[in-house]
Protein backbone atom coordinates (compact mmCIF):
# COMPACT_ATOMS: atom_id res chain seq x y z
CA UNK A 1 0.00 0.00 0.00
CA UNK A 2 1.51 3.24 -1.01
CA UNK A 3 0.58 5.48 1.53
CA UNK A 4 1.42 9.49 1.07
CA UNK A 5 1.09 12.24 4.51
CA UNK A 6 0.19 15.51 2.92
CA UNK A 7 1.59 18.14 5.70
CA UNK A 8 5.13 17.18 6.10
CA UNK A 9 5.34 19.35 9.57
CA UNK A 10 6.43 17.65 13.06
CA UNK A 11 3.03 15.31 12.95
CA UNK A 12 2.89 14.24 9.43
CA UNK A 13 6.76 14.01 10.16
CA UNK A 14 6.22 11.45 13.20
CA UNK A 15 3.46 9.25 11.36
CA UNK A 16 5.61 9.16 8.23
CA UNK A 17 8.89 7.92 10.24
CA UNK A 18 6.63 5.51 12.50
CA UNK A 19 5.23 3.77 9.32
CA UNK A 20 8.73 3.83 7.55
CA UNK A 21 10.33 2.36 10.58
CA UNK A 22 8.33 -0.36 10.36
CA UNK A 23 8.47 -0.97 6.76
CA UNK A 24 5.69 0.68 4.85
CA UNK A 25 6.62 2.48 1.23
CA UNK A 26 5.81 5.72 2.21
CA UNK A 27 5.99 9.84 0.72
CA UNK A 28 5.70 12.72 2.02
CA UNK A 29 4.77 16.32 0.78
CA UNK A 30 5.03 19.45 1.92
CA UNK A 31 5.10 23.46 0.55
CA UNK A 32 7.83 24.42 3.56
CA UNK A 33 10.90 24.65 0.52
CA UNK A 34 13.47 24.22 3.48
CA UNK A 35 11.74 21.49 5.18
CA UNK A 36 11.67 19.85 1.32
CA UNK A 37 15.11 20.56 0.89
CA UNK A 38 16.48 18.47 4.40
CA UNK A 39 13.98 15.59 3.75
CA UNK A 40 15.10 14.55 0.19
CA UNK A 41 18.63 15.14 1.00
CA UNK A 42 18.70 13.71 4.43
CA UNK A 43 15.35 11.87 5.03
CA UNK A 44 14.02 12.19 8.31
CA UNK A 45 16.25 13.10 11.62
CA UNK A 46 14.04 12.35 14.65
CA UNK A 47 14.99 13.40 18.21
CA UNK A 48 12.94 9.92 19.19
CA UNK A 49 12.69 9.76 22.58
CA UNK A 50 16.09 10.96 23.33
CA UNK A 51 17.45 9.24 20.42
CA UNK A 52 18.76 10.58 17.33
CA UNK A 53 18.02 8.35 14.48
CA UNK A 54 18.11 8.96 10.62
CA UNK A 55 15.02 7.85 8.39
CA UNK A 56 15.70 8.40 4.42
CA UNK A 57 12.30 8.49 3.07
CA UNK A 58 10.77 9.62 -0.55
CA UNK A 59 9.37 13.28 -0.51
CA UNK A 60 8.45 15.90 -2.82
CA UNK A 61 7.73 19.58 -2.68
CA UNK A 62 3.68 20.23 -3.48
CA UNK A 63 4.69 22.20 -6.25
CA UNK A 64 6.27 19.04 -7.60
CA UNK A 65 4.81 16.06 -7.37
CA UNK A 66 5.96 12.84 -9.03
CA UNK A 67 3.21 12.50 -11.71
CA UNK A 68 3.50 8.66 -11.27
CA UNK A 69 2.59 8.81 -7.18
CA UNK A 70 -0.86 7.47 -6.18
CA UNK A 71 -1.63 6.78 -2.85
CA UNK A 72 -4.00 4.48 -1.66
CA UNK A 73 -3.78 6.11 1.64
CA UNK A 74 -3.62 9.38 2.19
CA UNK A 75 -3.00 11.47 5.80
CA UNK A 76 -3.45 14.65 6.00
CA UNK A 77 -1.17 16.82 8.46
CA UNK A 78 -1.24 20.10 7.19
CA UNK A 79 -2.50 22.76 9.48
CA UNK A 80 -6.55 23.41 8.90
CA UNK A 81 -6.40 26.21 7.07
CA UNK A 82 -4.49 24.83 4.59
CA UNK A 83 -7.12 21.55 4.05
CA UNK A 84 -8.99 23.54 0.91
CA UNK A 85 -6.05 24.30 -1.00
CA UNK A 86 -4.04 21.18 -0.19
CA UNK A 87 -7.21 19.38 -1.43
CA UNK A 88 -7.65 20.95 -4.24
CA UNK A 89 -4.03 19.50 -5.52
CA UNK A 90 -4.77 15.97 -3.89
CA UNK A 91 -6.78 15.07 -7.24
CA UNK A 92 -3.30 14.57 -9.29
CA UNK A 93 -1.82 11.93 -6.65
CA UNK A 94 -5.18 10.06 -5.57
CA UNK A 95 -7.65 7.84 -7.01
CA UNK A 96 -11.34 6.59 -6.84
CA UNK A 97 -10.24 4.26 -3.86
CA UNK A 98 -7.44 6.01 -2.25
CA UNK A 99 -8.43 6.31 1.42
CA UNK A 100 -8.60 9.94 3.05
CA UNK A 101 -7.63 10.38 6.99
CA UNK A 102 -7.85 13.23 8.30
CA UNK A 103 -6.63 13.90 11.66
CA UNK A 104 -6.60 17.80 12.11
CA UNK A 105 -7.18 19.56 15.46
CA UNK A 106 -10.54 21.31 15.23
CA UNK A 107 -14.37 20.40 13.95
CA UNK A 108 -16.00 20.13 10.60
CA UNK A 109 -13.82 18.40 8.17
CA UNK A 110 -15.69 15.78 6.94
CA UNK A 111 -18.14 18.47 5.44
CA UNK A 112 -14.56 19.73 3.51
CA UNK A 113 -13.46 16.50 2.75
CA UNK A 114 -17.05 15.51 1.06
CA UNK A 115 -16.73 18.36 -1.13
CA UNK A 116 -13.30 16.18 -3.04
CA UNK A 117 -13.93 12.55 -1.90
CA UNK A 118 -17.02 9.63 -1.63
CA UNK A 119 -18.02 9.29 1.21
CA UNK A 120 -16.79 5.42 1.52
CA UNK A 121 -12.71 7.18 1.31
CA UNK A 122 -13.11 9.25 3.91
CA UNK A 123 -11.72 8.70 7.65
CA UNK A 124 -12.26 11.26 10.24
CA UNK A 125 -10.18 10.38 13.62
CA UNK A 126 -7.70 12.63 16.06
CA UNK A 127 -5.02 11.90 17.82
CA UNK A 128 -3.14 11.74 21.24
CA UNK A 129 0.35 11.85 19.91
CA UNK A 130 2.19 15.14 19.91
CA UNK A 131 4.98 16.20 17.98
CA UNK A 132 7.90 18.99 17.57
CA UNK A 133 9.88 20.57 15.60
CA UNK A 134 13.09 21.50 15.94
CA UNK A 135 14.16 22.37 12.48
CA UNK A 136 13.65 21.24 8.91
CA UNK A 137 13.27 17.68 8.40
CA UNK A 138 14.21 17.54 12.40
CA UNK A 139 10.97 16.11 14.47
CA UNK A 140 11.17 15.91 17.89
CA UNK A 141 9.15 12.88 19.10
CA UNK A 142 8.48 12.12 22.89
CA UNK A 143 5.94 10.25 24.61
CA UNK A 144 3.20 7.92 23.71
CA UNK A 145 -0.39 8.23 21.93
CA UNK A 146 -3.24 6.43 19.87
CA UNK A 147 -5.08 7.18 16.58
CA UNK A 148 -8.66 6.89 16.72
CA UNK A 149 -10.66 6.93 13.84
CA UNK A 150 -13.97 5.71 12.25
CA UNK A 151 -14.87 5.34 8.23
CA UNK A 152 -17.65 8.03 7.38
CA UNK A 153 -19.24 5.86 4.67
CA UNK A 154 -21.27 2.97 5.84
CA UNK A 155 -20.48 0.49 2.69
CA UNK A 156 -18.58 -2.76 3.93
CA UNK A 157 -15.63 -1.21 1.93
CA UNK A 158 -15.39 2.00 3.80
CA UNK A 159 -15.36 -0.14 7.33
CA UNK A 160 -12.94 -2.53 6.52
CA UNK A 161 -10.63 -0.04 4.99
CA UNK A 162 -10.86 1.56 8.09
CA UNK A 163 -9.54 -1.25 9.87
CA UNK A 164 -6.78 -1.59 7.42
CA UNK A 165 -5.73 1.31 8.39
CA UNK A 166 -5.86 0.40 12.06
CA UNK A 167 -3.86 -2.74 11.63
CA UNK A 168 -1.11 -0.21 8.99
CA UNK A 169 -0.99 2.12 12.64
CA UNK A 170 -0.65 -1.17 15.14
CA UNK A 171 2.00 -2.64 13.24
CA UNK A 172 3.55 0.62 13.24
CA UNK A 173 3.25 1.10 17.16
CA UNK A 174 0.90 4.36 16.60
CA UNK A 175 -2.04 2.38 18.45
CA UNK A 176 -5.07 2.56 16.23
CA UNK A 177 -8.54 2.42 17.66
CA UNK A 178 -11.56 1.88 15.72
CA UNK A 179 -14.04 4.72 17.66
CA UNK A 180 -17.62 4.05 16.66
CA UNK A 181 -18.13 7.70 19.05
CA UNK A 182 -15.88 9.36 17.13
CA UNK A 183 -17.21 12.76 17.08
CA UNK A 184 -17.86 12.41 20.97
CA UNK A 185 -13.85 12.17 21.51
CA UNK A 186 -13.76 15.18 18.63
CA UNK A 187 -15.75 17.69 20.88
CA UNK A 188 -13.91 16.50 23.95
CA UNK A 189 -10.56 17.12 22.46
CA UNK A 190 -12.10 20.68 21.48
CA UNK A 191 -12.60 21.41 24.88
CA UNK A 192 -9.09 21.27 25.63
CA UNK A 193 -8.05 23.10 22.55
CA UNK A 194 -10.61 25.77 22.85
CA UNK A 195 -9.57 26.97 26.04
CA UNK A 196 -6.16 26.25 26.26
CA UNK A 197 -4.83 27.07 23.09
CA UNK A 198 -6.54 30.48 22.73
CA UNK A 199 -6.12 31.35 25.87
CA UNK A 200 -2.33 30.16 26.63
CA UNK A 201 -1.28 31.84 23.13
CA UNK A 202 -3.24 35.39 24.16
CA UNK A 203 -1.83 35.55 28.04
CA UNK A 204 1.27 33.80 26.94
CA UNK A 205 1.87 30.77 29.46
CA UNK A 206 1.68 27.39 29.74
CA UNK A 207 -1.27 25.23 30.82
CA UNK A 208 0.00 24.66 34.66
CA UNK A 209 0.45 28.54 34.66
CA UNK A 210 -3.05 29.42 33.29
CA UNK A 211 -4.14 26.69 35.76
CA UNK A 212 -2.67 28.27 38.55
CA UNK A 213 -4.74 31.80 38.17
CA UNK A 214 -8.63 31.94 39.83
CA UNK A 215 -9.73 34.38 37.18
CA UNK A 216 -9.69 31.90 34.14
CA UNK A 217 -11.44 29.67 35.71
CA UNK A 218 -14.95 31.37 34.63
CA UNK A 219 -13.64 32.02 31.28
CA UNK A 220 -12.99 28.45 30.60
CA UNK A 221 -16.23 27.12 32.20
CA UNK A 222 -17.67 29.38 29.84
CA UNK A 223 -16.16 28.74 26.66
CA UNK A 224 -16.87 24.61 27.88
CA UNK A 225 -20.44 25.45 28.22
CA UNK A 226 -21.02 26.72 24.94
CA UNK A 227 -18.78 23.99 22.99
CA UNK A 228 -20.61 20.93 25.09
CA UNK A 229 -24.22 23.06 24.20
CA UNK A 230 -23.02 22.70 20.32
CA UNK A 231 -22.10 19.46 20.50
CA UNK A 232 -25.37 18.46 22.02
CA UNK A 233 -27.29 19.85 18.86
CA UNK A 234 -25.36 18.04 16.87
CA UNK A 235 -26.78 14.95 19.19
CA UNK A 236 -23.37 14.35 20.60
CA UNK A 237 -23.90 13.33 24.37
CA UNK A 238 -21.39 14.94 26.76
CA UNK A 239 -21.47 16.05 30.34
CA UNK A 240 -20.51 20.21 30.64
CA UNK A 241 -18.67 19.22 34.41
CA UNK A 242 -16.92 15.79 32.69
CA UNK A 243 -15.63 18.35 30.10
CA UNK A 244 -14.71 20.87 32.66
CA UNK A 245 -12.88 18.07 34.23
CA UNK A 246 -11.30 17.12 31.92
CA UNK A 247 -9.81 20.76 30.67
CA UNK A 248 -8.92 21.17 33.98
CA UNK A 249 -6.79 17.59 34.20
CA UNK A 250 -4.25 19.71 31.45
CA UNK A 251 -2.90 21.98 34.20
CA UNK A 252 -0.95 19.43 35.69
CA UNK A 253 2.73 19.81 35.41
CA UNK A 254 3.31 16.22 35.87
CA UNK A 255 1.20 15.57 33.11
CA UNK A 256 1.23 18.08 30.00
CA UNK A 257 0.92 20.99 32.22
CA UNK A 258 4.39 22.84 31.49
CA UNK A 259 3.25 22.28 27.49
CA UNK A 260 3.05 25.33 25.92
CA UNK A 261 -0.02 24.46 23.27
CA UNK A 262 0.47 24.23 19.54
CA UNK A 263 -1.42 27.13 18.91
CA UNK A 264 1.17 29.42 20.94
CA UNK A 265 4.24 27.78 19.15
CA UNK A 266 2.45 28.52 15.90
CA UNK A 267 1.33 32.60 16.99
CA UNK A 268 3.69 33.40 19.59
CA UNK A 269 6.90 31.13 18.69
CA UNK A 270 7.06 30.97 15.20
CA UNK A 271 4.69 33.81 14.40
CA UNK A 272 1.95 32.06 12.05
CA UNK A 273 -1.69 32.23 11.45
CA UNK A 274 -3.65 30.21 13.59
CA UNK A 275 -6.36 27.43 13.67
CA UNK A 276 -8.80 29.50 15.29
CA UNK A 277 -11.30 29.51 13.15
CA UNK A 278 -11.57 25.54 13.27
CA UNK A 279 -11.87 25.85 16.72
CA UNK A 280 -13.42 28.16 18.88
CA UNK A 281 -14.75 30.31 15.21
CA UNK A 282 -16.75 26.54 14.05
CA UNK A 283 -18.21 26.60 17.55
CA UNK A 284 -19.26 30.38 17.02
CA UNK A 285 -20.26 29.73 13.29
CA UNK A 286 -22.58 26.58 14.95
CA UNK A 287 -23.82 28.43 17.24
CA UNK A 288 -25.27 31.01 14.35
CA UNK A 289 -26.90 27.91 12.75
CA UNK A 290 -28.81 26.43 15.74
CA UNK A 291 -29.37 29.84 17.17
CA UNK A 292 -27.00 28.93 20.20
CA UNK A 293 -25.35 32.04 22.19
CA UNK A 294 -21.42 31.83 21.87
CA UNK A 295 -20.32 35.25 23.39
CA UNK A 296 -17.45 33.63 24.96
CA UNK A 297 -15.80 31.47 21.74
CA UNK A 298 -16.92 34.37 19.55
CA UNK A 299 -15.06 36.81 21.85
CA UNK A 300 -11.72 34.48 21.96
CA UNK A 301 -11.79 33.97 17.93
CA UNK A 302 -11.83 37.97 17.02
CA UNK A 303 -8.92 38.29 20.14
CA UNK A 304 -6.70 36.08 18.27
CA UNK A 305 -7.31 37.42 15.06
CA UNK A 306 -6.53 40.63 16.33
CA UNK A 307 -3.54 39.38 17.93
CA UNK A 308 -2.84 37.98 14.38
CA UNK A 309 -2.83 41.30 12.77
CA UNK A 310 -0.65 42.98 15.79
CA UNK A 311 2.24 40.60 15.44
CA UNK A 312 1.83 40.49 11.42
CA UNK A 313 1.56 36.91 11.59
CA UNK A 314 2.02 35.06 8.15
N1 LIG B 1 1.96 19.09 16.95
C1 LIG B 1 1.15 18.36 17.73
O1 LIG B 1 1.56 17.88 18.81
C2 LIG B 1 -0.25 18.07 17.32
C3 LIG B 1 -0.81 18.63 16.18
N2 LIG B 1 -2.08 18.27 15.79
C4 LIG B 1 -2.68 18.85 14.59
O2 LIG B 1 -2.01 18.31 13.46
C5 LIG B 1 -2.04 19.25 12.38
C6 LIG B 1 -0.60 19.50 11.89
O3 LIG B 1 0.10 20.12 12.98
P1 LIG B 1 1.69 20.18 13.09
O4 LIG B 1 2.30 19.00 12.44
O5 LIG B 1 1.99 20.47 14.50
O6 LIG B 1 1.98 21.47 12.20
P2 LIG B 1 3.36 22.07 11.65
O7 LIG B 1 3.29 23.56 11.76
O8 LIG B 1 4.54 21.40 12.26
O9 LIG B 1 3.30 21.66 10.13
C7 LIG B 1 2.24 22.04 9.26
C8 LIG B 1 2.79 22.68 8.01
O10 LIG B 1 3.29 23.95 8.35
C9 LIG B 1 4.46 24.27 7.56
N3 LIG B 1 5.55 24.66 8.47
C10 LIG B 1 5.80 24.14 9.71
N4 LIG B 1 6.79 24.82 10.31
C11 LIG B 1 7.16 25.81 9.45
C12 LIG B 1 8.11 26.87 9.51
N5 LIG B 1 8.89 27.08 10.60
N6 LIG B 1 8.19 27.70 8.46
C13 LIG B 1 7.41 27.54 7.38
N7 LIG B 1 6.47 26.56 7.27
C14 LIG B 1 6.36 25.71 8.28
C15 LIG B 1 4.73 23.15 6.71
O11 LIG B 1 4.25 23.32 5.40
P3 LIG B 1 3.75 24.63 4.61
O12 LIG B 1 4.93 25.45 4.30
O13 LIG B 1 3.05 24.12 3.40
O14 LIG B 1 2.81 25.42 5.49
C16 LIG B 1 3.94 21.98 7.37
O15 LIG B 1 3.47 21.09 6.44
C17 LIG B 1 -2.74 20.51 12.94
O16 LIG B 1 -4.12 20.45 12.67
C18 LIG B 1 -2.53 20.37 14.46
O17 LIG B 1 -3.51 21.06 15.20
C19 LIG B 1 -2.79 17.32 16.45
C20 LIG B 1 -2.28 16.73 17.58
C21 LIG B 1 -1.00 17.10 18.13
C1 LIG C 1 -1.50 19.42 23.72
C2 LIG C 1 -2.84 20.04 23.41
C3 LIG C 1 -3.91 19.08 23.87
C4 LIG C 1 -3.00 21.35 24.18
O1 LIG C 1 -4.10 22.11 23.86
C5 LIG C 1 -2.95 20.27 21.94
O2 LIG C 1 -3.69 19.59 21.25
C6 LIG C 1 -2.21 21.36 21.27
O3 LIG C 1 -1.15 21.75 21.73
O4 LIG C 1 -2.72 21.80 20.24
Amino acid sequence: MKIVIVGAGAMGSRFGFMLKQAGQDVALIDGWDKNVEALQKDGIIANYNGEEIQQPIEAYHEDAVDPELKADLLIIFTKAMQLEATLQKTQAYTHNETRVLCLLNGIGYEDILRRYFDEDQIIIGNTMWTAGLEGPGRPKLFGDGSVNLLNLGKSDAAVSGAHEVIDIFNEAGLNGVYEKGIFYLIYKKLCVNGTMNGLCSLLECNMAELGATEANREIVQQLVSEIVAIAQAEDVEMSREEMIAHVEECYNPETIGLHYPSMYQDLIKNNRSTEIDFINGAIADKGKKYGIATPYNDFLTRLIHTKEELLGAK
